[in-house]
């Protein structure tokens, strides 16, 4: 492998990553990015491995010896601290990220996002080691222009909905809205560690993930996850595309959302490892504004996308409208609006998005279909016990 240069036309020495929560969809995305492309050694840590399963067999693959996993819950494993200080830089991951959960396991979700994200920051405190933490663009909560009134000509200035890293407020609702101790949560760890490059010295970087989406993004219910199981956007509509049933509109399905596609934001992610000097002491956004649309229209454009790539006719009734009561149960709050500003990311990293809206749901339901649709099939085949 040709050396790799950064940014700044130096050679990257190859180094260790500790990456917690490498088994989920972008840790997956990411280890197979570093393998491939790079000399880096991956510790991947996490409860689960069957995204990276094909990444750590056989022996005889090209990166056997640079990736290896650690089945490890960080809630209480004592190894963790020993593979925090045999890495140069860990990368933590680790979450409970499905808005499903927020209002109905709060307490995990606090857990999770904060308290289980503790021990990590102290121990790359401790040892000198440089974090990469992932938080989210919720913690922006809703937009400042959500508080207008709704013909007020000031909701079309972006001033009132553009997300920026540096000035932007976090808005959350009130706390008997279950929806944001997941926000909040990672809005205080996001603090914690500010606090800690301020006052200790430590080395971060901080990720605000905007809506990536791609392959292997959660599960799909009854198949590799739960049946009554809720996952994000993208794996519920693919699962009622593949079970041609409805796509189902919460509230109308009038919020918007910006998507990345997955690999785009993970050269994003590859740029901060190699280039520490400009990313240390950051907070990024990291999504594709150029990628708006309705929850609406993502159903209509996934419907239209799924019937190219399967060849199936479309449903006469393609979505049906559900209430957030019905859907997630009480306690649900959206975010209204995303559009992450990319000033600081352009200016340090000189990093932008590629992929359309469209192309990049092509690739998705291309894998769902290819990945799903034998199975959903047999699933439906099979008689229900009465
Ligand atoms: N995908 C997105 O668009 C998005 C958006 C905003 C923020 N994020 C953040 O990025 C991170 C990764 O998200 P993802 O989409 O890959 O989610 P994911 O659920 O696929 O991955 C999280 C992984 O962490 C592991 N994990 C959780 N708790 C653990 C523990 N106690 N010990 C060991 N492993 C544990 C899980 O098993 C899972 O494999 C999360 O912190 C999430 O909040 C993602
Ligand atoms: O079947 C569905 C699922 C979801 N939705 C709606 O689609 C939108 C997006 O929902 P997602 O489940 O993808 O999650 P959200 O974008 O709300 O939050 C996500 O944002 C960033 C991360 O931190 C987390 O991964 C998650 O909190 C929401 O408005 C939701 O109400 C539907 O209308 N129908």
């Amino acid at each position: 492998m040709a050396a790799r240069m950064d940014l700044d036309g130096r050679p990257i020495k190859p180094m260790t990553i500790c990456m917690i929560g490498a088994g989920g969809f972008i840790g997956s995305h990411l280890c197979e990015k570093l393998m491939a492309e790079t000399p880096h050694k991956v510790l991947a840590l996490d409860v689960y491995n069957d995204k990276i399963k094909r990444l750590l067999e056989p022996d005889s693959l090209p990166w056997a010896g640079r990736i290896e996993f650690h089945r490890i819950n960080i809630k209480h494993d004592s190894r963790l601290e020993g593979l925090v200080k045999m890495a140069d830089l860990t990368i933590n991951l680790a979450a409970i990220c499905t808005p499903a959960d927020y209002n109905t396991r709060p307490l995990d979700t606090i857990y999770s996002n904060f308290i289980d994200a503790l021990p990590v920051v102290k121990y790359c405190s401790e040892n000198s080691k440089r974090l990469i933490r992932f938080s989210t663009c919720e913690v922006y909560g809703k937009t400042i222009g959500s508080f207008l009134p709704k013909d007020s000509p000031l909701r079309k200035d972006p001033a009132y909905y553009v997300l920026k890293e540096d000035t932007s407020p976090c808005i959350f609702g009130s706390i008997e809205k279950q929806r944001w101790p997941y926000a909040c949560a990672k809005q205080l760890i996001e603090r914690l560690i500010y606090a800690e490059g301020a006052e200790s010295g430590l080395d971060f970087t901080i990720v605000r993930p905007f809506n990536w989406i791609g392959p292997r993004m959660d599960f799909i219910p009854g198949i590799d996850g739960p049946s009554e199981g809720v996952p994000r956007v993208l794996a519920c509509f693919s699962n009622n595309l593949l079970r041609r049933e409805p796509l189902k509109l919460v509230d109308g399905g009038q919020s918007q959302r910006t998507f990345v596609y997955i690999k785009d934001a993970i050269e994003a992610v590859l740029l901060m490892i190699e280039n520490p000097d400009r990313a240390n002491g950051h907070i990024f956004n990291v999504g594709n504004p150029n990628n708006e649309v309705t929850v609406r229209q993502l159903a209509e454009m996934m419907t239209q996308v799924y019937t190219k790539v399967s060849g199936e006719p479309m449903l006469q009734s393609p979505s049906i409208d559900v209430s957030s009561k019905e859907f997630y149960g009480e306690g649900y709050d959206d975010s209204d609006k995303r559009i992450p500003d990319m000033t600081i990311i352009n200016k340090q990293l000189g990093w932008n998005p590629k992929t359309s809206l469209w192309d990049l749901l092509e690739s998705t339901l291309t894998y769902q279909y290819r990945t799903y649709a034998e199975a959903i099939k047999k699933s439906m085949a099979k008689p229900t016990a009465s």
